[in-house]
């Protein structure tokens, strides 16, 4: 069971489910000041979190399936490599995740049933081929990494998804930025790899400046759901202490070029702007 949830990476599960579940609060809480009749429901709130933890979990362990050659040099400790969890064992409980997570979004209402869908397609193309082209499976995984908020919404139908625009965005640009700094952490084992991410293309210095700019872009908008009421003054504070860590982890990439580092700190700073979230909501 422990390897399982290892392969699944179910704290990177846990943090999108949650995104999820935060999608779903804050579009009530804007549609529900212009339509008081609106209900939330419990149930399907409480889908819509495990919908996103078995679909990232499914993404995690099919990219882990296909890495199989590149783990066994960078990451021999994974279940896959370290013997574990068999290939076949690791692509059928993928795909049996992926299958039921799908079926329980369909169970919510079609808008989320459609997302999960297309998220589960672009997740098996990112693991498959996506993740070795140049600027693609960076922005894949930050599209996916947004649209939690986009599928938390979708349990509203499409004005509750339209109303988490701006939150998508700001997962979106903070989500690119870390793809590339990891691009840039794992340069040695993409180039034996054959993978033509960035940095391979061109260059650690040139990819660290315009994740750099996805970092400020995601740090100077994301007093924009202040400015339209979607958040109150509450996530200001909470998001500002975000910010200065997504300050420190650009500092880290391009003044003291620690890629690993910096992608920590982006980690740790997309995890207060979480919590900036349900605070502000
Ligand atoms: C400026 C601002 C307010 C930005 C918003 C930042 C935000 C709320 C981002 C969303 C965070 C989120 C929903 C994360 C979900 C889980 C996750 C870490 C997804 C991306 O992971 C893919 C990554 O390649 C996994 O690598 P690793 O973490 O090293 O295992
Ligand atoms: C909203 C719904 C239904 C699903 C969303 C699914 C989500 C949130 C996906 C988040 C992004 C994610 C976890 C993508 C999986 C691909 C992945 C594991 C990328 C990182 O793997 P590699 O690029 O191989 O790097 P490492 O294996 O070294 O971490
Ligand atoms: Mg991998």
């Amino acid at each position: 069971m422990k390897a399982y949830l290892e392969l699944m990476r179910a704290g990177n599960c846990a943090m999108a489910a949650f995104a999820g579940f935060i999608g779903v609060l804050i579009a009530y809480n804007i549609l529900s000041s212009a339509s008081p009749y609106l209900s939330l429901s419990l149930f399907d709130t409480s889908l819509i979190f495990a919908i996103v933890f078995l679909v990232t979990g499914a993404g995690n362990g099919l990219n882990d399936y296909f890495d199989i050659e590149i783990d066994k040099v960078n990451k021999p400790s994974r279940p896959i490599p370290s013997g574990k969890i068999s290939l076949k064992s690791a692509l059928y409980f993928s795909l049996l995740l992926f299958i039921t997570g799908i079926a329980l979004a369909f169970l919510v209402n079609s808008l989320c049933g459609i997302i999960a869908l297309f998220n589960s397609i672009i997740l098996i193309l990112y693991a498959q081929s996506l993740k070795r082209t140049p600027f693609f499976g960076n922005a894949s995984v930050g599209y996916l990494t947004g649209s939690t908020f986009l599928f938390g919404g979708a349990v509203f139908g499409m004005s509750g998804l339209q109303a988490l625009v701006v939150l998508f965005l700001l997962a979106t640009l903070a989500t690119i930025a870390r793809e590339i700094v990891k691009d840039v952490e794992d340069i040695e084992g993409d180039k034996k790899d054959g993978a033509r991410t960035l940095p391979i293309l061109i260059g650690a210095k040139k990819a660290s400046y315009i994740a750099a700019v996805f970092g400020f872009m995601a740090m100077l908008a994301s007093p924009v759901p202040y400015l339209q009421s979607i958040l109150n003054e509450k996530y200001l504070f909470v998001v500002a202490i975000a910010d200065i860590f997504f300050l420190i982890a650009v500092y880290q990439i391009l003044g003291k070029k620690d890629a690993a580092h910096s992608s920590k700190l982006f980690k740790f700073a997309m995890l207060f702007a979480l919590i900036s979230f349900i605070v502000g909501a």
